[in-house]
């Protein structure tokens, strides 16, 4: 048994607190909002992040940030935004050595910084860990299998939330490739979101698998460039997690390109549904193809679309009638 603090109660927060309490853990939710944390106890359910899944009374729900202090593990899951403020508030309560794991996906918003630099920055004492994969929370909490990756620079750590959150039902790998696997979580989200618009145009199988396919790719192509391993993105937290987000109706990054495919517009898509890291991070994507010098058409056409209004179909044409290449050509553009 472990003490495990989990901080942010949206649908991922909860949904590992409710998986980790079913595991025998001893488990505490915070939430930054006092009126959140008023709701989760009194109705014992987060109806309306993640409605149908109750949290059983062993989970502690709090407001109070001090709870993370002799935690086993404190787990981030806040969305990406969230993460610098959050990590803040927990330098003066986290020990030398504490291991905190993010479950977000996504950059610094506005920025660069992958999250784990961030919780780095802000928390030089700690152990920082990242858990990625295909691993919807409305099925992680009803104890649908599910395999996830836990990477970090330290062994050590990443084996500790290996050995702390596996079980019968989530099956979780290590990896030492904590820049590819944050990139991939980061970056399909992107994919998700052209996905989404395609399937919201009408468009067939073929655009998608080609969508998902080169989307990858490009993925691929920035995440070498910046440090990560090709096998990376061929694993759990890059094809895996690509697969699971551009075909589920869960996924809230999908659901928003579907609304968007269909005309509504990019802000009203986006905020009809409560967390769209594929928005912000195309943003982020955009400025790292232009400072690694690395080719992303699929990102670039997104970028067109979200920020500048771009028809999705003139976005798609111009796509397809791109200088001709060959599949394999990773470089041929770059500098
Ligand atoms: N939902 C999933 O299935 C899932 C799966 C894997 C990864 N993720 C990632 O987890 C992260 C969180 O996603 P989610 O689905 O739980 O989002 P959500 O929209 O369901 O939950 C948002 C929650 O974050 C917290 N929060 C919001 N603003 C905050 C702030 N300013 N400071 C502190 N806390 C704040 C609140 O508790 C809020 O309820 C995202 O980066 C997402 O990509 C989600
Ligand atoms: O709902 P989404 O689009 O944020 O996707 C959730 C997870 O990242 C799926 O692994």
């Amino acid at each position: 048994m472990a003490r495990i603090a989990v901080l942010g109660s949206g649908s991922w927060g909860t949904a590992i607190a409710v998986m980790a309490d079913r595991h025998g853990h001893q488990v505490s939710l915070w939430s930054v909002f006092p009126e959140e944390v008023d709701c989760l106890r009194r109705d014992r359910e987060h109806k309306k992040l993640l409605p149908g899944v109750m949290i059983p009374d062993s989970v502690r729900i709090t407001n109070d940030i001090h709870t993370a202090a002799d935690a086993d593990l404190v787990i981030l899951a806040v969305p990406s935004f969230a993460v610098r403020s959050t990590a803040s508030m927990l330098r003066k309560v986290l020990p030398d050595g504490a291991v905190v794991a993010n479950l977000a996906k996504g950059f610094e918003q506005d920025g660069t910084k992958r999250l784990s630099q961030v919780i780095a920055e802000e928390l030089p004492q700690v152990r920082v860990v990242v858990i990625s994969g295909p691993s919807h929370a409305e099925e992680v909490s009803r104890g649908i299998p599910t395999t996830v990756v836990s990477a970090s620079h330290d062994q050590e750590a990443a084996t500790l939330v290996q050995d702390i959150l596996m079980n019968p039902d989530f099956r979780v790998y290590v990896n030492p490739d904590i820049v590819g696997v944050e990139l991939g979580g980061a970056l399909k989200n992107i994919v998700a979101l052209a996905a989404g618009i395609c399937d919201g145009m009408g468009l067939g199988d073929n655009t998608k698998a080609a969508l998902m396919t080169r989307g990858l790719t490009e993925i691929a192509r920035l995440g070498v460039k910046m440090g990560a391993q090709t096998e990376t993105f061929a694993g759990l937290s890059g094809i895996g997690d690509l697969i699971v987000t551009c075909t589920s109706m869960h996924s809230r990054n999908r659901r928003a390109g579907i609304l968007m495919g269909q005309g509504v517009p990019t802000k009203e898509a986006v905020g009809r549904l409560s967390t769209v890291e594929g928005y912000h991070a195309t943003y982020s994507a955009k400025l790292l193809s232009e400072q690694y010098q690395v080719v992303m058409p699929i990102t670039e056409e997104c970028y067109q679309v979200l920020f500048n209004n771009k028809d999705p179909q003139k976005a798609l044409a111009d796509l397809m009638v791109r200088p001709k290449c060959s599949e394999t050509e990773h470089t041929w553009l770059d500098k």
